[in-house]
């Protein structure tokens, strides 16, 4: 995915202080509890030792073992009310993350979303965002707590004996370079495994999203191969990572141990010259023994962060491509809204820097109310004069005005709720039929509903269904057929009421009897609303009030199809060979 070439940006660990800040006094509490925790164990030794004591000397021992009780049932309650506590602050973590991620992802430009794998955008909001959770609770409470102690226990050491402290931080420092070099490496292999899973998601998704065509083409085995080897580029990195991370864990044990030896061996020679006393020593050699655990849990707390920010830089790539601003939804037309008018003004527009304009200077003008059909060769541009007027992309030079005003002056809500739009794929969701057509008008009543299923003859469709309009169409709509498709996608788009109306018309898909419905259907629309459709079919051109003749991205005529049919040699081509007639033209 091309997020992965974006600039880099601000260190990962400030986006999860972002994430963590909203919980930073559930896991201070978290943390406290654990601390708690440890004390209250330490406690137990004491007590165990007064009721050994109280045995000894035929004391009662009742005190000491309610004291015992008490401080077992204490340490296990906390421990588990600090667990918990942790753990739901991380899981809160992980929620904000993706939350702040889909929604994030809802305002992608079509542009960056052209550009990325969904497979593998899904990856980074499910999967990625998981691995948050062991960083909120393992690095950062064990960078805490372990931190702290780390630094008491080393206060402690110096005050015993400065120059054996010195040897143990020169020990320490040792360690801490070779670490300097483990830890990238942990972070190295932790990224590439993220992005096999990334890799793995996108290949997931292209083949699910056409396995008829895979099945149908005897791809699956090939198709294979790349989900395996993506499985296995993840394993392969999660294994080098895994390495890495023992081999740091293992560099802190062994600096200890090294540490260990130094001091006895400085600490021997110290006391032989009657610089320190055994005691000291011997106080000095224990508070070593003691530094073991703190800098394990740093050591592991900085191994573990090192797949979280690996994690985190593929969130904040993603929280980096180019997205519409925030914005809060408008109200669709009212019903009395008056059609739209709009006009292109000299548009040149090319899908990016590296490819050839699709629009070289198109100019057109369409008055509110009426029917206008764009033709022309397949690549000749008329697609993209809807995307464009949509501001799925914004054109390189030229104005497009809706109105009259500027299309960039437009709330870009504003300018969509006035829009219906039906593309050529006409494309359904997964879920009911009902939420299907209520998609772009939630609030429409159901007297509008059953209107729209009239006149897009659904309502024969949904009458045959078992469970009517809350019948599931399956993943992209693979239970409906798919003239049904487009005449749901249509149904959607008439029920916002549009004030301009995109049809994006199918190739086929729609036979005799329903297309001739449709026809009168958007002939009707057209009477109180601006009407634009990409044309494939006679019909649909005969009918139109205006035709606009597209041919390598300019606008070479415009006119009616009795005057283009005699005045447009490329129009009376179309007309004779391209257009599919439909039986009753
Ligand atoms: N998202 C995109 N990124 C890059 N190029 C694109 C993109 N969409 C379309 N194109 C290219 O732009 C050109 C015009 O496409 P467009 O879809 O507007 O054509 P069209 O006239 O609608 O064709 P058809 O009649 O076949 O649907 C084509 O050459 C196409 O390959």
């Amino acid at each position: 995915m091309t997020t992965a070439q974006t600039q880099p940006g601000p260190p990962p660990w400030r986006l999860l202080l972002g994430y963590v800040r909203p919980h930073r006094w559930a896991l201070a509490a978290g943390a406290v509890l654990s601390l708690v925790t440890g004390a209250t164990g330490l406690l137990l030794p004491l007590v165990a030792r007064g009721l050994i004591d109280d045995l000894a000397h035929d004391r009662a021992i009742t005190g000491a073992l309610l004291a015992m009780a008490g401080l077992v049932v204490t340490n296990a309650a906390v421990g588990a009310l600090g667990s918990y506590v942790l753990r739901r602050t991380a899981e809160s973590v992980v929620l904000g993350a993706r939350r702040s991620l889909a929604s994030y992802l809802l305002r992608l430009r079509i542009p960056a979303v052209d550009r990325s794998e969904p497979g593998d955008l899904m990856a980074r909001v499910t999967s990625d965002t998981t691995l948050l959770r062991e960083v909120t609770t393992d690095s950062l409470v064990g960078l805490g707590t372990g931190g702290l102690t780390l630094v008491a226990t080393i206060v402690l050491m110096g005050l015993v004996e400065p120059v054996l402290l010195a040897v143990t931080l020169a020990v320490i420092l040792g360690a801490g370079l070779v670490l300097g070099l483990i830890v990238p490496r942990i972070n190295r292999a932790s990224r590439r495994a993220q992005d096999a899973v990334g890799a793995m998601g996108a290949s997931l998704e292209r083949v699910l999203g056409a396995l008829r065509t895979v099945k149908a083409s005897g791809a699956e085995q090939r198709e294979e191969q790349t989900l395996h080897a993506a499985a296995q580029e993840s394993w392969r990195q999660s294994v080098r990572a895994a390495k890495w991370a023992a081999a740091a864990g293992n560099t802190a044990g062994l600096a200890m141990q090294i540490a260990f030896i130094t001091v006895l061996a400085v600490g021997g020679a110290r006391v032989a010259t009657g610089a320190v006393d055994i005691a000291t020593l011997v106080a000095f050699l224990l508070y070593v023994f003691y530094l073991m655990s703190p800098i394990q849990q740093v050591v592991g707390a900085i191994t573990q962060y090192q797949t979280g920010a690996a994690a985190l830089t593929r969130i904040q790539e993603a929280l980096r491509l180019p997205a519409e601003p925030p914005a809060r939804p408008a109200p669709l037309p009212s019903a009395d809204a008056p059609p739209a008018s709009l006009a292109f003004e000299d548009v040149r527009f090319r899908y990016s820097d590296e490819l050839p304009y699709v629009h070289e200077g198109v100019t057109f003008a369409v008055p509110a109310r009426g029917m206008t059909a764009f033709v022309g060769p397949s690549g000749a541009g008329k697609t993209t004069v809807f995307s464009l007027i949509e501001r799925f992309y914004e054109p390189g030079s030229g104005v497009i005005t809706l109105d009259g005003l500027d299309l960039a002056e437009w709330e870009l809500p504003r300018l969509r709720s006035a829009i219906g739009y039906v593309e050529q794929d006409a494309p359904v969701l997964s879920g009911s039929l009902r939420d299907n057509l209520l998609l772009g008008s939630p609030e429409a009543d159901d007297t509008a509903l059953a209107h729209v299923l009239k006149t897009t003859r659904l309502d024969g469709l949904v009458a045959r269904l078992p469970q009517g309009l809350d019948t599931l169409v399956g993943h992209r709509g693979t239970r409906l057929s798919g003239g049904e498709r487009q005449r749901v996608a249509i149904a959607r788009a008439l029920l916002r009421r549009p004030r301009l109306l995109l049809l994006d018309e199918a190739t086929s898909q729609l036979d005799a009897v329903n297309e001739a419905a449709l026809r009168d259907t958007v002939a009707d629309v057209a009477r109180t609303t601006t009407v634009l459709v990409v044309a494939h079919r006679l019909s649909t051109v005969t009918m139109a009030d205006r035709i606009v003749v597209m041919d390598a991205g300019r606008v070479r005529a415009v006119g009616t199809h009795r005057d283009l049919v005699s005045a447009d040699p490329l129009y009376a081509e179309l007309a004779a060979t391209q257009f599919l007639a439909t039986a009753d033209d």
